[in-house]
């Protein structure tokens, strides 16, 4: 019987409900499914071994990553599971689909729609640097939405992570990677760089892209497309106030040395302009502090007593169980009511 590829699923029975196809990305598709615990919905990213070959360190690169960053504006990991054909990586659903969608339907974003983006793109991105990662693949497609319009960053699979192979805190990296349009001079032209730099570049022409409804830079034939990266000159739409102008002239510059740093940037007027509270980028989630009413419903769920079932909350063990406690914690924040079926 060939495999109808539901027996290679089978490591989500009793846990999951798999539904249509979100996506398919580099590595593999992402799908609707149901947590059937709780009955929410989460995305889960499932990536064949057999078709990612030597690409299998992206992987491990990305569920480094994700395991170690939790932050309000990047996609929450849930739970992974990982089988001997398969990698289930089970993520935080964005019903808002990705920003590449939301711009295209909107053609281009007014100046205060595009800052409420950016300023959470910035967050996510200082929060993401400060733990010593570049993301280094930022793109419309890697920015998705919730319901309520938050912005979450996703796809650390071209990561550089702290110690990796060139460090990124103003460490030379020289892996090429990335999306051409959105990659910043230094890195096309194979020169080594800074990923947090080269982040900044990828932010620079991100938020063109907002604001304009266009990219920068743009050519079907590679070469040209490099020769106007490396050149920087783009086209500046009239409607684009001076403000926003001067922003992205200090984005995209080319020489990296004199590109605006993230921390120039949480400062800068153009973010903070018409919004009384600065930048907060840190994390809103302490890992060491676990939502009782949450632990507790779960404690009762499972039959344990609450300081156990916190106990294995703070394992962070991304299982079944911290997907239960994340989906649990995402109805409260929403004042919904969250219940578990009682014990068996
Ligand atoms: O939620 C995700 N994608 C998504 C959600 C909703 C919609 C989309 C993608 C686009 C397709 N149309 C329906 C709207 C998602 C979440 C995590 C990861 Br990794 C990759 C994708």
């Amino acid at each position: 019987m060939p495999d109808t590829g539901k027996e290679s699923y089978r490591a989500l029975n009793g846990l999951y409900v798999l539904h249509d196809e979100l996506g398919s990305g580099g590595f593999g598709k992402v799908k609707l499914a149901t947590h059937l615990l709780t009955g929410q919905y989460v995305a889960i990213k499932i990536i064949d071994k057999k078709k990612i070959g030597n690409d299998l360190p992206r992987v491990k690169t990305e569920m480094d990553a994700l395991r170690t960053l939790s932050h309000q504006n990047i996609c929450q990991l849930y739970q992974y599971i990982e089988t001997t054909e398969k990698f289930f990586i089970i993520m935080e659903y964005c019903s808002g689909g990705e920003m590449f969608d939301y711009i295209v339907r909107k053609e281009r974003l007014p100046e205060a729609e595009a800052r409420h983006f950016f300023r959470q793109l910035v967050q996510a991105i200082a929060y993401v640097h400060s733990l010593g990662y570049a993301h280094r693949d930022l793109k419309p497609e890697n920015l998705l939405l919730t319901e309520e319009l938050k912005l979450k960053l996703i796809d650390f699979g071209l990561c550089a992570r702290p110690g990796g192979p060139g460090l990124v805190n103003n460490k030379p990296l020289d892996t090429c990677c990335g999306s051409p349009a959105y990659a910043a001079p230094e890195l096309i032209l194979g020169q080594q760089y800074l990923g947090n730099r080269a982040d900044v570049w990828s932010m620079g022409v991100l938020l063109y892209a907002l604001l304009c409804g266009a990219l920068p830079f743009e050519d079907d034939n590679m070469q040209l497309l490099y020769r106007k990266i490396s050149n920087g000159r783009y086209y500046e739409p009239d409607f684009l106030t001076n403000s926003s102008k001067e922003l992205l002239k200090r984005m995209l510059q080319v020489d990296p040395e004199r590109r605006i740093t993230v921390n120039e940037l949480l400062r800068h007027p153009w973010l903070n302009s018409t919004y009384q509270a600065a930048l907060k980028w840190q994390t809103i989630y302490d890992k060491n502090l676990v939502d009782e009413d949450v632990a507790r419903e779960m404690a009762y769920h499972y039959g344990t007593q609450l300081g156990t079932m916190v106990g294995k909350i703070k394992e962070w063990r991304f299982d079944y169980l911290t997907a239960t406690y994340h989906l649990l914690l995402q109805l409260k924040a929403r004042g919904e009511k969250f219940a578990l079926p009682p014990p068996r």
